[in-house]
């Protein structure tokens, strides 16, 4: 496959496209600790078998909260920027649903870059289920569309997926550790092509491959 996608060292700055940027230091430790503990108050609300009275006190106290939370409310789009060792920045969305920071329904999937693209860590809790027991098609597929993104932005071209394949090889676990790997595997033209796997226990659970069509910055 021939490569005229040539990758680029700096990545588009979200900026050029308009959207808000915040910055690592613009995040407060305490936003952290409340994206988990919201994380864990869907499962627990997922699941609770607590009665009436309790879950009418629980409902009254989560309504004000969120009353209290929407009183200052970031846009949405919102991109954050890490620095990287070579001076650079990364850029990942604030609020994406697989891998936001600042998103209490992302899994937690955390991501890092490999010699050869993108390798992500994840255990999906029950309210990712689909069939009993097991997670849903559709997360498994959007969590690789998020990995085959990423294998593509690592390599220095953002782009959006034009078409998404996915095979599921075995049923993917709940609450047990999952692998996410993803590379680029060629370039043409705008289009980069990416596939990525999830492995449980070093089993493949899922496969999929992207093409994925490069922005260009505006202008
Ligand atoms: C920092 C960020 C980290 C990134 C992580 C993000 C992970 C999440 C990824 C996503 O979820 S993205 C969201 C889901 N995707 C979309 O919403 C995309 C919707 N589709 C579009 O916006 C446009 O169709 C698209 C930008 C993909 C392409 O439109 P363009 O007008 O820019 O491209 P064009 O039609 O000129 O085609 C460019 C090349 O791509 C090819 N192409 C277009 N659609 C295709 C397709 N569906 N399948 C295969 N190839 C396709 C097309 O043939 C052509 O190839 P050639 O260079 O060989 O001529």
């Amino acid at each position: 496959m021939s490569v005229d996608a040539a990758p680029v060292s700096e990545l588009p700055d979200p900026r050029d496209f308009g959207l808000p940027v915040v910055t690592e230091d613009d995040l407060p430790d305490e936003l952290g600790t409340l994206v988990a503990r919201v994380h864990d108050l869907v499962d627990a609300v997922a699941h609770t078998e607590a009665g009436s009275a309790e879950l009418a006190q629980a409902s009254a106290t989560v309504h004000e909260l969120t009353e209290r939370l929407n009183v200052k409310r970031r846009d949405i789009g919102a991109m954050l920027e890490r620095p990287r060792s070579d001076g650079g920045a990364d850029y990942e969305t604030l609020t994406n649903v697989v891998s936001g920071r600042s998103n209490p329904a992302a899994p937690p999937l955390v991501l890092e870059h490999t010699d050869d693209g993108v390798r992500a860590r994840v255990t999906l809790n029950g309210t990712y289920q689909g069939p009993p027991g097991l997670a849903h098609g559709g997360w498994v597929a959007a969590m690789l569309d998020q990995v085959l993104g990423s294998a593509s932005a690592a390599a220095g071209m953002v782009g959006l997926t034009a078409n998404l394949d996915v095979n599921y090889r075995n049923p993917t676990p709940l609450n047990a550790p999952l692998e996410l790997t993803a590379r680029v595997t060629g370039t043409e033209r705008r289009k980069v092509f990416v596939s990525a796997e999830i492995r449980h226990n070093g089993e493949v659970t899922a496969e999929g491959t992207a093409v994925m069509v490069r922005l260009d910055v505006p202008g």
